[in-house]
């Protein structure tokens, strides 16, 4: 899909979609509870549907409606065939039901589109063949056999949160206890707690020893829920920075006390001036002039490219470290932000682990063609990029969106912003 983007003043109201890893959360602890869940707020996309369709393998039954989920959960007894997992492009759907999926006993074949399975897998490689259970990764996907067993795990901490995730949706459920370790630096803590925060709601208790080492007791049991799933602040974050760089916006169904990560992106705008008015569930944000500052992306990788587009309109130097993480997500976005901003002319340099940008407040560039990587992120932050830009630019790829925000282009619209889609 190709769009052309042209500048425009935005205003208006515009309700958040859920958050996407709450989501996962939600649908993967129901798909785990004894009884029938009822999860309402979840929106669809295409990184939902890859956890749905794995947990429906994996024995769950789901009922959607409009407004809600209703998810029975499984015992994942083995059903005695082999089981495919459909992952599309989900890191969070492969890496969260691997160690889940390993419970059934029986082969458990993964299968990823795009990147996904260049991303990082070896953590579960490793421990895989340390426990003595099967994981045999090829270009077409990763199979796995044999349950995993409890025990202490020790675990990097700057690949990827989603091993760590994944480890506290299974070990609840096994026999003896076990402690997972985490080596520093701890890198996307805050998608944990999100986790933990999640376990919790369904009645699974985890003990945080330290800030670095869970203990998991064992014989555990998920217990069914009614649960509201909140809305997506790293989805908002693209809402804001537009706001903030032109226009006013409220943008609603976003919980004051939510713990993502990403909420960050409040704060992150604050300290560079922008004026926000936070209500409850909701949030006003109106145009300010805003000064650059220096910006760790260590507990909030996902705000990556839409700060970069904050940055390339603030005046002054933007400093980013701890940006490689970055480079292993659906594309590497550190060096996807460096081409396509450049296009705009942007004065932006990298390095493995840091980000520099000189801001100004305006762009005009003729004929700019943006090619969206295959990654969503990508494409919404240089949709928020043309929208503030002083000439019209073209999005090719486009439909990278609907991994989690199919409905973007039309919230753009909502909200006046000139979207063509040739
Ligand atoms: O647990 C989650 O919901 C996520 C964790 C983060 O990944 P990493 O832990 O790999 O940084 C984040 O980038 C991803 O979009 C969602
Ligand atoms: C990296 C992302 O998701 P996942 O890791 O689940 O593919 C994302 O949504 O930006």
């Amino acid at each position: 899909m190709r769009v052309k983007i042209h500048p425009s003043k935005i205003h208006g109201k515009l309700r958040i979609p859920s958050s996407k890893s709450m989501a996962h959360r939600a649908l993967i602890c129901a798909s785990l509870a004894e009884g029938t869940s009822t999860l309402s707020g979840i929106d669809a996309s295409k990184d939902i549907e890859a956890t749905i369709a794995c947990t429906e393998s994996l024995g769950a039954k789901i009922i959607a409606s409009q407004d809600q989920i209703q998810v029975t959960g499984t015992n994942l007894k083995s059903q005695g065939k082999e089981i495919l997992c459909p992952c599309n492009e989900s890191g969070s759907t492969m890496r969260f039901l691997i160690p889940v999926a390993s419970l059934t006993n029986d082969p458990v074949t993964f299968t990823g589109q795009g990147r996904l399975l260049e991303r990082p897998m070896e953590i579960y490689a490793r421990l895989f063949h340390n426990q003595g259970l099967a994981f045999v990764q090829d270009s077409k996907g990763i199979r796995i056999q044999g349950a995993l067993k409890p025990g202490d795990i020790t675990i990097e901490g700057n690949i990827s949160s989603q091993f760590i995730s994944g480890l506290l949706f299974a070990l609840p459920l096994l026999s003896k206890e076990s402690t997972i370790t985490v080596l520093k630096p701890y890198e996307s803590r805050s998608y944990v707690e999100l986790t933990l925060e999640m376990l919790r709601n369904f009645g699974i208790h985890i003990e945080k020893i330290h800030q670095t080492k869970y203990h998991i007791p064992e014989n555990q049991t998920y217990q069914a829920q009614t649960l509201p799933v909140e809305g997506d602040y790293s989805q908002a974050a693209f809402f804001s920075v537009l706001a903030t760089l032109q226009g006013k916006l409220t943008l609603t169904n976003l919980k004051q006390d939510s713990h993502q990560g990403d909420k960050s992106i409040l704060d992150l705008l604050k300290k560079a001036g922008a004026k926000l008015m936070i209500q409850k569930d909701s949030i006003q944000i109106e145009h300010h002039e805003l000064h650059a500052q220096t910006i760790d992306l260590a507990d909030c990788p996902d705000l990556g490219p839409i700060l970069c587009v904050l940055a390339s309109f603030c005046p002054g130097t933007t400093h980013f470290i701890h940006a490689g993480r970055l480079r292993i997500k659906e594309s590497d976005r550190v060096q996807a932000m460096e081409t396509e901003l450049k296009k705009w002319g942007v004065a932006i340099q990298t390095t493995e682990d840091t980000i520099t940008i000189h801001g100004k407040r305006e762009y005009d560039c003729q004929n700019v063609v943006i090619d969206g990587h295959n990654d969503h992120r990508i494409v919404m932050a240089m949709t928020i990029f043309g929208l503030c830009a002083q000439t019209a630019c073209i999005i090719e790829g486009a439909q990278a969106i609907t991994k989690s925000y199919p409905t973007f282009f039309e919230d753009i619209e909502k909200i006046h912003g000139k979207v063509e889609i040739l």
